[in-house]
């Protein structure tokens, strides 16, 4: 996909997600999905990319799920379980491969939490997040993540730190989305060389080839 259809934008959980079953009408097995987010952990530095290795569905939690209403049973079961929905193998092998190409110090791991957006965090909000166990917090992918989980598909993601999330009051800098787009646009390189190489490894873990 070029781009996705966001909560904030007006879209219902169901539309956002739509494609996401149309892939798995036409037999896609992995969803690969990417995003911008704000740092929320104190290590982490603008531009790292963080390997999403779960998930908080803040909306969820006030009713805003995809997996709403009645349960199509033709992609999946009633109460899916969303304890593995970042598959570990091709974590595993996504680090493997940030240490060949030298981007261990940029490539972390951490937990991804969604909110509605469109605005950014509040000082209080964001400690809030920070508390709850949050490394990074942005406006989507849950959704998509959670009906692919859903309906079987195997799941790996990337969030971009675009930014860095005032957790103090006495911080100058205020977080905007030109520095969202030109931190992406920045990293843009890298995060293909990732995909592309992880692209052509993948298959490998199914054929059980070991991929070193
Ligand atoms: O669409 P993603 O989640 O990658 O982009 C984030 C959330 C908002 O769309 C935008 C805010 O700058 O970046
Ligand atoms: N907060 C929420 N969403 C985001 C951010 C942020 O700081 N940066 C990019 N998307």
């Amino acid at each position: 996909m070029q781009g996705r259809f966001h909560l904030y934008e007006g879209y219902s959980l169901c539309k956002v997600t739509f494609p996401v079953r149309i892939f798995k009408l036409l037999g896609v097995e992995t969803l690969i999905v990417t995003n911008a987010s704000g740092g929320l952990c104190p290590d982490f530095k603008v531009g790292d990319i963080m390997l999403i290795k779960d998930h908080i569905n803040l909306p969820g939690f006030a009713g805003q799920h995809p997996l709403c209403g009645p349960n199509d049973e033709r992609f999946g079961i009633r109460f899916p379980c969303m304890s593995d929905a970042y598959n570990k193998d091709l974590r595993k092998l996504a680090l493997e491969i940030s240490q060949e190409l030298n981007y261990t110090n940029f490539v972390r791991e951490g937990v991804y939490c969604m909110v509605s957006g469109p605005n950014f965090e509040t000082i209080a909000e964001a400690r809030m997040l920070q508390i709850l166990g949050c490394d990074s917090v942005g406006m989507s992918t849950v959704p998509e993540v959670t009906v692919a989980k859903h309906c079987g598909l195997r799941v790996f993601g990337l969030s971009l730190i675009t930014n860095k999330v005032s957790l103090d009051y006495s911080r100058e800098e205020k977080v905007n989305h030109e520095e969202v787009l030109e931190i992406s646009k920045m990293r843009a390189e890298h995060l293909q060389m990732m995909v592309n190489t992880l692209i052509a490894r993948a298959h490998l873990l199914d054929e059980g080839i070991n991929v070193n």
